[in-house]
Order: structure tokens, then sequence, then C-alpha cells
């Protein structure tokens, strides 16, 4: 994050030297064969400074690294100063510069541990306890709809990243959830999104959550405003939509203009990053849903890993090492994607919650000192719950042309150990067999004993896995909210290292901007049937078609 070129290091052009000369010797097959304590040697267990009960094994052995060449990236990890860039980010200093902020998410779940000074810091355990007490009161039905009935349903109205953690922790921790609380998310602008969500609504039972940092998003406040007229069809009266109407924003005057009382605002600040907002406020339909308890566990589950990520010497340092490991495939090897594969049901929206965490942190081309960087930064994040993936995309893993880094993660036990833990093992045989099939392959020697001496060369060839396909496997007892809350602040955490690396911001979104200036100018163009103008042939012949069928 010092702004410099990572390519000038020189732990950089040895990595790059190592590549060049030793990359047909990195195979996994022999690596193994060469050292029969790999697995020990290249994998770290990790054991929460706080409660011994949230632990989790990394085992990175089936990477095409030796020690040597992980020492050459905990160098570069050295060089690029990361180990100064966290002190100063849980000291509260403004790192994130553009913007002239701190970067504190860390803050929101430390519990008075580290010292941070800056504004609002002090506040965070006021605003945990206006939660604890909403919370409660919902949860318990005290908290009545203006008919003085319950409430049953609350519906989270928010877009990025006041939408996605809250929805990939619900999901996740949808067992530890109170059922008669029913929730639902809406983001999307598309009138289809709040139109099918009503449907499944009472206005006298309903809670609806307006969430945005900002408070300015066209999305949020257009649902926002649409959701309150729907509310008010039935209520009629205005001074009903306190009892049906919170915000969770860092933006009083917005939400007071809004009609919301500023007692039912949940307060942040703006060094809560949006993507790294779900420990703050916008964690309120998390806490509604799972309890606030669980949602305190969630937080001093991350904190854990806040420790370690601050404490721990960097070769034994999970997110140092997950960052590591990916910044060679990333920028040696030429790998564009990196693949997120929870075997576990509960976090299928991990990979999609990460696509933000991720690629809306790092997608960057500029550094912090203004130099566009001349090595790829921010890999492409995608991914799916196993089993479902292996019938959909993993033939182009397995057998493709592409080099693609996989973290593979699961749970060791099960919420639901149905016949005896019977699907449980199937899942996981697959979660074992997946990585060691993507590291070993099947040769062709192999193949020609399987299938026998009649078969045709052109089938044999197909059935040759080349495997030495790199994976990460995570592996941890049990998926509950403590430990779902350091597998993502170790996630959280292995993008900042990467960030510093590359010497780019972390911690702005400048690249989101153009796209919202573009629509906002077309949109008045929208409104007036007539001709358009200011745009290329393609934008205004597409205009044109559209008007043929426009309707009010
Ligand atoms: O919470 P807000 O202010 O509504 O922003 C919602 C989202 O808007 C933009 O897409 C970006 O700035 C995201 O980082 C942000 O999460």
């Amino acid at each position: 994050m010092s702004g410099r070129l990572a390519s000038d290091y020189a732990a950089w052009k040895k990595l790059q030297t190592i590549y060049d000369t030793e990359k047909s010797q990195l195979v996994l097959r022999e690596l193994f064969a060469q050292d029969a304590d790999r697995f020990k040697n290249f994998s770290e267990e990790y054991v929460s400074p706080d409660d011994p009960a949230v632990t989790f094994l990394l085992d990175y052995s089936k990477n095409l690294i030796t020690k040597p060449i992980f020492n050459a990236l905990l160098d570069l990890v050295r060089e690029a100063e990361v180990e100064t860039y966290r002190d100063k980010m849980f000291s509260g200093e403004h790192i994130n510069t553009s913007e002239d902020r701190a970067v504190l998410h860390v803050a929101l779940r430390n519990f008075d541990e580290f010292k941070i000074s800056e504004e609002g810091v002090s506040e965070v355990s006021t605003v945990l306890q206006h939660m604890k007490e909403f919370t409660e009161s919902v949860r318990n039905g005290k908290w009545k709809g203006y008919t003085g009935k319950t409430i049953d349903t609350i519906v989270n109205i928010g877009i990025g990243g006041s939408d996605l953690g809250p929805v990939m922790v619900t999901e996740a921790l949808k067992a530890f959830s109170k059922r008669d609380l029913a929730a639902h998310f809406v983001s999307n602008i598309d009138g289809t999104h709040l139109v099918e969500t009503l449907k499944l609504c009472n206005p006298e039972t309903t809670l609806f959550i307006i969430a945005s940092k900002t408070f300015t998003t066209q999305e949020t406040i257009t649902n926002a405003e649409s959701a309150r007229d729907w509310f008010l069809q039935t209520a009629k009266d205005k001074a009903h939509v306190a009892k049906h109407f919170v915000a969770l924003s860092t933006n009083t005057k917005a939400v007071t203009a809004f009609g919301i009382s500023s007692d039912n605002m949940f307060q942040f600040w703006d060094w809560v990053g949006g993507r790294y907002s779900l420990w703050s406020a916008i964690g309120l339909p998390i806490a509604l849903v799972i309890g606030y308890d669980n949602f305190e566990q969630l937080l001093r589950g991350a904190h854990g890993m806040d420790k370690h990520f601050k404490e721990t010497p960097l070769e034994k340092n999970l997110p140092v090492i997950l960052a590591a490991v990916g910044i060679w495939y990333n920028d040696f090897y030429g790998a564009h994607t990196q693949l997120l594969l929870p075997y576990d049901q509960y976090l299928h929206k991990f990979a999609d919650y990460f696509q933000q965490g991720d690629m809306e942190s790092n997608g960057k081309f500029v550094t912090k000192g203004g130099q566009r960087v001349n090595y790829q930064t921010g890999p492409i994040i995608w991914g799916a719950a196993g089993t479902n993936g292996q019938h959909s995309f993993y033939q182009l893993v397995h057998q493709g042309t592409k080099l693609i880094p996989a973290d593979f993660i699961a749970p060791a036990t099960t919420i639901n150990p149905i016949r005896n833990s019977l699907h449980h093992r199937i899942l996981l045989s697959n979660f074992f067999a997946q990585p060691e099939a993507l590291a070993f392959g099947k040769t062709e020697e192999e193949v020609r004993k399987e299938v026998g001496p009649n078969s045709s060369e052109a089938l044999i060839k197909s059935k040759v896995f080349e495997g030495n396909r790199p994976s990460n496997s995570i592996i941890f007892p049990l998926l509950t909210p403590a430990t779902l809350g350091a597998l993502i602040a170790l996630y959280e955490h292995k993008i900042f290292v990467q960030g510093v690396v590359w010497g780019i911001n972390s911690f702005d979104q400048m690249g989101v901007e153009l796209g919202k200036v573009l629509a906002k100018a077309i949109l008045a163009q929208l409104e007036k049937p007539g001709d358009v103008t200011g745009h290329d042939s393609s934008t205004t012949g597409l205009i044109h078609y559209y008007q043929k069928y426009r309707k009010e």
C-alpha cells in the first residue's frame, strides 16, 4: 500500500527468476514423492486465541511451491511492508488515502482490546447495545406493528455491501435462526425484486430495514420509497412508519429527511467500508435472524482472527499464507481467477459475497501513488457450493486449458447428520477427492491399464488428467457463528495483504462510479420521449429500440 510498483521489489524479481527457471520442476506428484512430510511442512492449524473451539486447519501443501518459493513470497510480503501497513490499519491511520479515511472494520469487533483512537470508535459499543435491545424486542414480540401485532417478517432493503454480507451470513447461520421470523432481502432496482417480495409480506407485521451507508444509493432509496408507498396504502397514517421502518446508515440527515426518526436509526461511520460492514449496524438483519448473542459470537470469532493476523509471524499467519500463494498464481503463473468452493450448503453465498469483497477491493490498475501497474492485481472470484459445482464447471477446472487455483472449504461435522451422517460422509468424500484429483490427475499409462487394449488412442487421450492443479483445503469442526466470523476475517485480511503487495488502495471503489453517472444522464432522457442525443450510435440505437415499446 506504499503505492510502489510490486514488480520493482527485489523479492518480485527473484520470484520471476525462480518461476522462469524452475517452473517445469514444480510437479505436485514429484514434490510429494520427494518429501514425506510435505503435508506437515505446508499446513497450519488455527486456534483462536480467545476460544479453543474456534479452530481450523489450512492445508496448503497441494500448491506449486517449495520452501524457497514460499520464503521468497514471504520476503515479498515483508518488502512491501505489509506488517507496517497492517499496524497502521489497526491503529486507525488513514490508509484509505484517496478518501482520507481510516479502515477500521476491526474496531467493530474489537471489544476494547486494541487501542484505536478515531472518531466514532468509542460509540461502537453503544450502537451494539442499541442493536441488542432492538433485536430482543422484535424477537420476543414486544416491538409491535401499528395494529398491535407482532413482527413476523423483516425485509432488508440495501445493495452491494449493504446486502451481500447479511444475505450470506443469514444463509450460513440459518440453523441458528428464529423460525417464526421470515427474512427477505431486496436489492435490485428491478421492480420485480420488490413486488415479488411484498407478495410474501403483511404490512401490519413487516419491518423494513433500509440499509445504506450513504443513504443516497439510487436502488435502495427508490426501493425504500416504493416499500413505504406500499405500506401506506394500508396503514394510511405516516406516523405508523416509525413502527415499520428503521435505517442503518452513516447519514443521519438523509435518514431523517426520508421520514425515519433518529431513534430508529442505527449508526455507523465512514471508516466502515461497505464491503466490510456486516460487522456494523449493517448486521442488524443478521442479529434479528440469529439473535444478538449469536451475532456477538460472529464478531468475537472475527476478532480472534484479527489478533492472529496482527500477532502471528508471517510464516504461520493464515491470511498471509493465502495471500502469498494467491500472488504466486495471479502474478507469475498468469492465473486470472480464484475459486471458492465451500462443501457446505449453508455457505452457498460465500463466493458471491467475496466477489464484492475481493473484486471491489483489489480490482484496480492504479497504485496509491498514481502509477499504472505492470502486473495483474485482483483475481476474478467465483465458485459454488460443493457438490453442485462438480456437475457444472469442474470439467473445465480438471481438463480445461486454464490454471484455476481453488480453495476447498468444509466442516468436519454437520448440523444435519441425517442417516447417521451418510450425506455428510459422501459430501466430504468429494471434498477430499477433488483436490486429490486436481493435484495428481491420471496419467496416460494409468488410463491404458484401465481401459484395456481395444480402446482408441483418442479415447485414451480424452481420459487423461494432467493434474498439477493447485488448491488449498480448509477444514473446521462445525460451522458456528464464531467459526464463520473467523473464516470471513481470514479472507478479508488475505485481500488486505494482496492489496498492500500490489500497492493499490483496497478501500475505495472509484470503478463503480462511471456507470452510475451515465445511467443518471440516460434516465433523464428516457423520462421524456423524443430523440436522444450525446451518445454513440450503438447506445442511441438501443435506446431507439426501447422507445418503440416504451410505456409509462
Ligand atoms: O451502502 P450504500 O451507500 O447504499 O452503498 C452500496 C454500494 O454502493 C456501491 O456499489 C459501492 O460503493 C459499494 O461499495 C456499496 O456497498
